[in-house]
């Protein structure tokens, strides 16, 4: 048991202070009890500097090894294609019985490449807040952004209990409702709830801005009507979203077949007028939508 008075753990080291390393350093800033002290990591000299404008860390630095060397836990927050090398530059340097976490949005991929460079005495505890937004960087992170959002946990058959008691306290004072499952179901549900949503935005906007001349101009005009939407979501990072494709290349290629196929049924009911089935396919979104409502999600 963790005692909740008390701080959760000493120094927590956040690699890569972006939306979601700055929400959990604004989070412990905010008399949360995470931990008492705060270094945050980035490879960018800039970001560092921002951080400590920000007043979110005690520390910003570029010597990810000498952070680590210090830390109770440290938690990486750099795009899923780097975590891996990332695990590898600060794994080396932990201590004994400092607890390893990452918040990436694949898992099968990330435990796959940060496992070869395990420590037994350094338990892991792959996670995922499934709260985020379309902006990036220091200045996008927000203290509620987890605020009754789930957090999924992957742990591994041999990751201590208390490990992840720890890393399920913390997510718990961020606000979070935690849920455990294996990596494999977590990349399955988050392909089609998370990954092919952005494929889908960034793809309608890509065709939207092949189409030629006046329609381009027009689609921006009159955007309002659900394209509007999209944008939003098409907005997000470049870098993250393709590291995010390809580290769930199987299951994302799978629920893309699906909807493929029933895009091509709601093609076909359109083209023979089977207004039934069209009615169904609205009512069953719609449905969907107010239960997201109703458990506060939407
Ligand atoms: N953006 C979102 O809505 C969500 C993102 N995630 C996951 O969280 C992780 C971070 O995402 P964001 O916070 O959105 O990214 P971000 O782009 O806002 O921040 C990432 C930070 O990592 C730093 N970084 C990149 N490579 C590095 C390296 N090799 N060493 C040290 N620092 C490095 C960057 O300079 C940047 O400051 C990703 O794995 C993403 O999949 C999870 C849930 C939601
Ligand atoms: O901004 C949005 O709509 C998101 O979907 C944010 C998001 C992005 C990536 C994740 O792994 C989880 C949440």
């Amino acid at each position: 048991m963790v005692d909740d008075t008390a701080f959760i753990f000493d120094t927590l080291v956040v690699v890569g202070p972006g939306l979601i390393g700055s929400s959990v350093l604004r989070r412990a800033r905010a008399g949360h009890r995470l931990a008492r002290r705060l270094i945050a990591v980035d490879s960018s000299p800039a970001v560092c500097q921002r951080v400590m404008e920000l007043g979110i860390a005690d520390e910003a630095t570029t010597d990810a090894a000498a952070a680590a060397a210090q830390a109770d836990c440290v938690m990486l927050c750099v795009p899923v294609g780097v975590m891996g090398d990332v695990a590898a530059q600060v794994l080396p340097f932990m201590r004994p019985g400092a607890v390893l976490t990452d918040v990436g949005s694949t898992k099968v991929s990330v435990i796959e490449a940060i496992s070869p460079v395990l420590r037994a005495d350094v338990p892991y505890v792959p996670s995922h807040p499934m709260a985020g937004t379309e902006f990036s960087g220091p200045d996008a992170g927000l203290v509620d952004l987890f605020e009754n959002r789930w957090c999924l946990l992957t742990p591994l058959d041999n990751t201590p209990a208390s490990a992840i008691e720890a890393v399920r306290e913390l997510w718990q004072r961020c606000g979070a409702r935690l849920r455990e499952m294996t990596p494999a179901h977590h990349d399955r549900v988050c392909a089609i709830v998370s990954h092919l949503p952005h494929l889908l935005a960034f793809t309608i906007c890509g065709t939207a801005d092949d189409l030629a001349g006046e329609t381009r101009s027009e689609v921006l005009d009159f955007a309002a009507s659900g394209f509007r939407d999209f944008t939003r979501i098409a907005a997000s990072d470049p870098v993250m979203w393709r590291d995010i494709f390809l580290a769930n290349r199987e299951a994302l290629l799978e629920m893309l077949g699906r909807f493929m196929e029933d895009a091509q049924a709601m093609a076909r009911a359109i083209r023979w007028g089977d207004a039934d089935y069209i009615v169904d396919r609205i009512e069953r979104g719609r449905e969907i939508r107010k239960s997201l409502i109703e458990k506060q999600q939407a």
